[in-house]
This record gives C-alpha cells, structure tokens and sequence, in this order.
C-alpha cells in the first residue's frame, strides 16, 4: 500500500482502527477494532492485508493474575500487524475541539493542551483520544498526526442554535454553548447524499447518526445549521447508555431526595441510562428489537421512546432548514434496523415523505440507497465512513496528494 494513513478513532475501551492507501484504482483498506480494554477480555479483531481476518484474546488462558491490556498494548500490538506498511502519516478522531478547531489540525504540543483543556466538557472521549495520540506519537515519533474534530462541522452553526438561553457570561468567560458531535459523519453522509442525488452542494437534509452515542443534524447547503447533541455528548435523543435530553431540574431532585453527588448523577446518565436504562436489558439495539418481538415490555417501550424521541427530534431539526430534500439514517442502527427506521418514519406524517416498506426492509448491512416511495422528501440509508473521511482531512491538512 502506497502513502497511506493510519486512521485511529480511540474510544474510552476500544480502539477502531483503518490504515487507508491512496493507490491507484479502488481504494485499499485495512481495519480493526480494539475493545474491552482494561479488561481481562480484552481482544482484537480486524482484516489483514491478504483479506483473511484475525481475532485475537489479550488473556487467552482467563489469568486472573494478568494485567489487562491497556490502549497503549492495543496499538503495539495493531501496529505489528500492520509492520509490512509503513504509514505516511496518522489521523485521529477527536470528539471535543471546543470553539478553537473549526477545522482539522496537525497536532503539536499546543494542540495537544488545548484538547486536554477541553477534556471537561468530553469526559468520555477527548481522555480516550489523548491516549490514542500519546501513544501513536510514542511509537513514531517523526510521522505526522492530525487530529480531526467531531465539532469541527458544526462551528457553522448560527448563534441562534449553538446559545444557550443562560446568562451572558456563562458563555464569553466559560465556553458554554452547543457544539454538537459525530461532524465527520453529518459531513460525510450529507456530502455522499448530495452525490448521489445529484445536487452537489446544495439542499436541505437532516441526518440521523445512530450509533452508541446518536445524534441529528440539519444540514443546508452542506453546512451545519443546527444538531442535537450540545455541549456535551449527552444532549438530544436517546442513545445506548445515554439519556439524553432532561429537565435540567432533575438534577437538584436527585440530589435532594436521593443524595447523590454530581459525579454519581452524571454516571447514570451517561452510563446507566438510555436504551440500558429504560429496558433494563441492554444497550444493543437487536437485542432490544428481538426481546420486544418475543412480548418483553420494557424493551418495546425502550424502543418507543428512542424512536419517538428521534422523530420528535427530526421535526425540531426541520425548523433549521428553508426546505427539506430528504433524510438520511446511519451508524450501526441508521443503517442495519429497518423496524426502527420505519416506526420514525411513521411518527413524521407531516414531512410527507412516503417509505417503501419492500426497499426499507431489502436494504442489508453495508449498502447505500433510497428507501423512499418516490413521494415527498427523499429517505436514504447511508452508511457512515468516519475513519475515511478522517484520512481524506488528514492528507489536506498536510498536503499529501491522493
Ligand atoms: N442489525 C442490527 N439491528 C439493530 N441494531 C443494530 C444492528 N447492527 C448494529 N446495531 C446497533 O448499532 C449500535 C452500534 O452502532 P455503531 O455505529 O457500530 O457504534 P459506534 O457508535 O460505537 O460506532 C448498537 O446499538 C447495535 O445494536
Ligand atoms: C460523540 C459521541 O457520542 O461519539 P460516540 O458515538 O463514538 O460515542
Ligand atoms: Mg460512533
């Protein structure tokens, strides 16, 4: 593989890695994912160059003795199996870049503070993401690293959407605002739609990223107008083990009449709540759709909730656009579960948008394609490619030719 990037997205306990070339002809691609780290079940699976696989168990003989794998084990390992290429740079997914990155950068020492300072505000990402750098930069000292933004596409954003109805100075002095997250992805399939149904640039889609974390987007003339999640990652529609949206006053509630801290209330919401919260089962969405199939309540309501919520989202989104061309699903649920996307579709009547049920249900993991009945705005299942948009930005950024 010829000048190629080595992509890495570095989650609190897994790593999702690609190492793309630029070649000639189809692009190449090699990928992996790292997860349960800090586990004893840690593990790696990925593709190798030749197109086998390998699944490989950090603890394989259950020591309970042995020290879990770290991230930093993780890429030593990764990097190993990707020995026969030697990368031309390294492009990192970096959820919170704040109001200072509203684009991708190549990272230095300043870059690097400014993504810890901003760590606050991503508890569960920007610290993952620094692992990911540190040891990257550990590892080749002398490659160049670029760190792309989750907020970088939505600095487009009018005041209107991005300020919170707080006082003043809680955002000149302290940066609280919305941001909103999953950019390279809102980016990306909006751009691959544009492509696809011929209007380059233009038009007004709203983007649903349903992945672990999910997200909403309206995105006019390939800007971003407005998005779910705010601040943090925690606002918005409801996700794996999210809550998202809630009155602000729950948390005095629960403070007063459960005693819990802060730290313990925003555990529960970002880790207890969600999808796991509210079926009390899991946070997998199949899992989800086939115990509700099978009569359990809890997980039909969970699955209630996440699609109403989302629809309800869509059409507050829909306020951002001066006309709607169409709306786009992805990430693992956007693109593989066609109950859930029907059920949306059916609680937005007035978009006027009509689902072919035989498309809907046709559509199998990894395709692209129209979902829609021809009436009204368009529906597209896209499927995300966040690791290869981040090469793309990381070659601009550092003039490497394609
Ligand atoms: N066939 C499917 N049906 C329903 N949900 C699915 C299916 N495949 C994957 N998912 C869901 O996608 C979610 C994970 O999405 P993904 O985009 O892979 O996550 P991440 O945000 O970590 O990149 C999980 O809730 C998983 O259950
Ligand atoms: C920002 C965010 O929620 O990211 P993820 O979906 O990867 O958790
Ligand atoms: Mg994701």
């Amino acid at each position: 593989m010829s000048a190629c990037i080595l992509v890495i997205n570095c989650g609190s306990s897994s790593i999702k890695y690609a190492l793309i070339g630029s070649g000639t002809g189809a692009e190449q691609r090699i990928a992996g994912l790292a997860e349960n780290l800090g586990t004893a079940q840690a593990r790696i699976k990925g593709t190798q160059a030749d197109g086998s696989t390998f699944n490989y168990q950090f603890n394989d003989n259950n020591d309970a003795q042995a020290k879990p794998a770290s991230h930093a084990d993780a890429l030593q390992y990764i990097l190993k199996q990707l020995s026969n290429h030697q990368p031309a740079a390294i492009g990192h997914r970096v959820v919170h870049g704040g109001e200072k990155f509203t684009q991708a950068v190549q990272i230095d020492s300043q870059v690097m503070a400014s993504i810890r300072q901003t760590s606050a505000l991503a508890p569960l990402h920007n610290p993952a993401n620094l692992l990911g750098i540190e040891a990257t930069l550990a590892l080749f000292p002398s490659l160049p690293q670029v760190a792309v933004f989750d907020t970088a596409f939505h600095q487009s954003m009018p005041p209107h959407a991005y300020r919170y109805a707080l006082p003043e100075t809680l955002y000149t002095d302290y940066g609280v605002r919305r941001y909103g997250f999953h950019g390279t992805s809102h980016a990306y399939v909006s751009e691959r739609a544009n492509t696809l149904a011929g209007m380059p640039d233009q038009g007004g889609w709203l983007t649903a990223h349903l992945g672990n974390g999910c997200s909403t987007c309206a995105i006019w003339n390939g800007q971003s107008m407005d998005t779910s999640m705010g601040l943090t990652p925690l606002e918005g529609v409801v996700m794996g083990t999210r809550s998202g949206d809630v009155d602000p006053g729950l948390h005095r509630f629960l403070a007063d009449n459960l005693g819990w801290s802060l730290l313990k209330i925003d555990e529960v919401l970002n880790r207890n709540s969600g999808l796991l919260g509210l079926s009390g089962l899991s946070n997998d969405m199949r899992t989800l759709v086939d115990a509700a199939k099978q009569g359990n309540e809890k997980a039909q309501l969970a699955v209630d909730v996440f699609c109403y919520r989302l629809a309800k989202s869509l059409a507050a989104m829909s306020c951002a656009l001066p006309a709607l061309h169409g709306l786009i699903f992805t990430g693992g649920i956007g693109e593989n579960a066609a109950d859930i996307r029907a059920k949306t579709i059916s609680l937005l009547p007035h978009f006027g948008c009509t689902l072919d049920d035989g498309k809907n249900q046709r559509m199998y993991a990894g395709a692209e394609g129209r979902i829609d009945a021809g009436a009204g705005p368009q529906i597209w299942v896209i499927p995300t490619d966040e690791e290869g948009r981040i090469a793309v930005e990381t070659r601009q950024v550092l003039g490497l030719i394609e």
